[in-house]
């Protein structure tokens, strides 16, 4: 019998994806995804506040789904481990035992008892009070590891803002937990004080560093905001890699899944992170996991990258991506969902005048609905592909929900120029892509500038993997080939692979990633007659977002 299978659970903004995968070869086995439910009707968010929340019913029920559903495929005894990563910073209350807060009564209604989303930008004025702090208080710059700048889409920025926004959470909240290492916790069923805490998102989100013992001191802490004095000690000091055992599978949970109480559980991490050990990530390569978000994911040796701190990104941190390298990671806040944000306003006429026709009547409007929502990606990406870069007069800014790097600012907003009585849909559409293009551009010419080279590029991610347009035009603003991933759901095998050296299947990640490894579908390559117009308007890109910036007030 072949012990051999493992399983990958990648946790995006929008659903969850379970692979079974075969460790000796990476064969993805089966799939499932399971859309959330409650997410999908945007129960607990408001978007023009930038709150974004989402229920664990909606992850618990998914996780039960898909891993039923790939699990069927073998024997349980032959799946010997599973890791789970998720979208993060993306925090929630916990009482005593773990439990999220939103699964207690009283609390399964209350936004702020709920996971806060990474996108969730209601922690503005908190994140702007921690950078003041970092700098003024007289102590350690805990941010120093984290880019220098502390972001609103951030742990501790989030703990501040629901702590102070709701009196009651705050009182029942015993603790805050990762989604990752919620969701681990669950699955092993140990208890909250043992639980083995994610290293990417300890380093990159909590200002947790070994330097200074862990995460920030209870001083800096308690001068922030009152209301966290012991909060601290509640929380964690050792953090560990991805490719670590956190446990086995509790009764309850092997169970609800059809598995068996040996199955190894790894430490939980970031699917983006997940994502580009998938993509085969190695020193000095750039894998961009491109979906509603963009995420910048880069190694290096830690003795070669030394002292230098790169300044603006989201944090440099030991053993975050590939342990024994450091793991670097920038990235754009809206990219899959700029472009979705786009498609939804010319959607309008569908969802506000198309009810009251006279000539369609309702099933029809419905079948209408679904026909041009399915087509119109696709459409938009063909025909702002036919319009001539040099022709086009349309300049955006990538920045609708604010810019993660370089150098956060999430109360940076989007901007378009150069609009004329010709410019059409697919005018603005080629601008968009353009502009998350450039903010691209100024991401790796940062890397760069601070002499950490980026020697190659890979995409993966639902962007990468639909749109060629946009790769085309990220090759050409980069000057550079950009190769994509074969593996449809790439950060889910990510996860399989750490799930694979966890239950001892492989030594180490590298040798996982060589034996797992999908390969690669499609290398876009810079089509040379359109380098030199993309330069042209990239200049202008960067000047008018110095204009557009200038008249925002700098907050993270
Ligand atoms: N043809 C397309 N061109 C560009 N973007 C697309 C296309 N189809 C879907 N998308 C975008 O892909 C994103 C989803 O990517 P995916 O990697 O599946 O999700 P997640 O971010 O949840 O991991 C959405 O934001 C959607 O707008
Ligand atoms: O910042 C992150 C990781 O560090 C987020 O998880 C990510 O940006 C959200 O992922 P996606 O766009 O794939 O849903």
């Amino acid at each position: 019998m072949s012990k051999t299978y493992v399983i990958g659970i990648d946790y995006g903004t929008d659903s969850v994806r379970a692979v079974l995968v075969d460790a000796r070869s990476g064969a993805e086995v089966a799939q499932a995804v399971h859309p959330y439910a409650r997410w999908k009707d945007q129960r607990y968010c408001n978007a023009a506040h930038n709150q974004f929340r989402q229920h664990p019913l909606d992850h618990l029920e998914g996780l039960e789904a898909t891993v039923r559903q790939v699990a069927a495929q073998v024997p349980a005894e032959q799946i010997v481990g599973l890791a789970v990563d998720t979208t993060g910073s993306t925090p929630g209350p916990v009482d005593a035992r773990g439990q999220s807060l939103a699964l207690l009564p009283g609390f399964e209604e209350n936004p702020n008892a709920m996971f806060v989303l990474w996108k969730d930008h209601t922690a503005l004025a908190e994140a702007a009070e921690i950078n003041r702090k970092a700098t003024t208080w007289g102590g350690e710059d805990y941010t120093r590891f984290e880019g220098g700048i502390y972001s609103s889409e951030w742990f501790w920025a989030k703990i501040m803002h629901v702590t102070r926004e709701d009196e009651a959470v705050a009182r029942a909240a015993h603790s805050w937990m990762e989604h990752c290492d919620w969701l681990t916790l669950q699955l092993t069923g140990g208890a909250l004080a043992t639980c083995k805490r994610s290293r990417c998102a300890a380093g990159h989100k909590a200002m947790w560093h070994e330097s200074w013992g862990g995460l920030p001191s209870e001083e800096f802490l308690v001068q922030l905001e009152p209301k966290l004095a012991g909060l601290r000690e509640r929380l964690y000091t050792d953090t560990y890699t991805a490719d670590q055992v956190a446990g086995t599978l509790s009764e309850e949970w092997a169970q609800r899944l059809g598995l068996t109480t040996d199955t190894v559980v790894a430490v939980g991490t970031f699917d983006a992170h997940a994502g580009a050990v998938a993509g085969e990530i190695e020193a000095y390569s750039m894998v961009k996991v491109m979906g509603t978000s963009t995420c910048d994911i880069v190694v290096a040796p830690v003795q070669e990258v030394g002292e230098k701190l790169v300044p603006g990104i989201c944090g440099q941190v030991d053993g975050s991506v590939v342990p024994g390298l450091l793991g670097l990671e920038a990235g754009q806040s809206a990219v899959g969902d700029l472009l979705a944000w786009f498609r939804q306003l010319i959607e309008w006429p569908l969802r506000a005048l198309l009810p009251d026709s006279s000539v369609l009547p309702a099933e029809q409007q419905d079948q209408l609905r679904e026909e041009l929502a399915g087509r119109m990606m696709v459409a938009l990406n063909q025909a702002a592909a036919a319009v001539d870069p040099a022709a086009s007069q349309v300049l955006a800014l990538d920045w609708v929900n604010g810019r993660r790097t370089p150098d956060a600012n999430q109360a940076l907003k989007g901007a378009l120029m150069n609009l004329s009585m010709g410019t059409d849909a697919p005018h603005i559409f080629r601008a968009l892509v353009e502009s998350i293009c450039y903010g691209s551009r100024r991401i790796v010419e940062r890397f760069e500038a601070q002499g950490v080279p980026i020697k190659q590029v890979i995409g993966l991610g639902g962007v990468a993997k639909k749109s060629a347009f946009l790769m085309q035009t990220l090759a050409d603003v980069l000057n550079r080939p950009i190769r994509v991933a074969e593996s449809d759901q790439a950060p889910a095998l990510g996860a399989a692979m750490y799930a694979a050296v966890a239950a001892g299947l492989h030594p180490d990640v590298p040798t996982a990633q060589r034996a797992m490894g999908n390969g690669f579908a499609d290398t876009y390559a810079p089509d040379p007659a359109r380098v030199a117009a993309y330069e042209a308007r990239y200049q202008q890109y960067l000047a008018f977002g110095e204009f557009v910036e200038a008249q925002t007030p700098n907050m993270a």
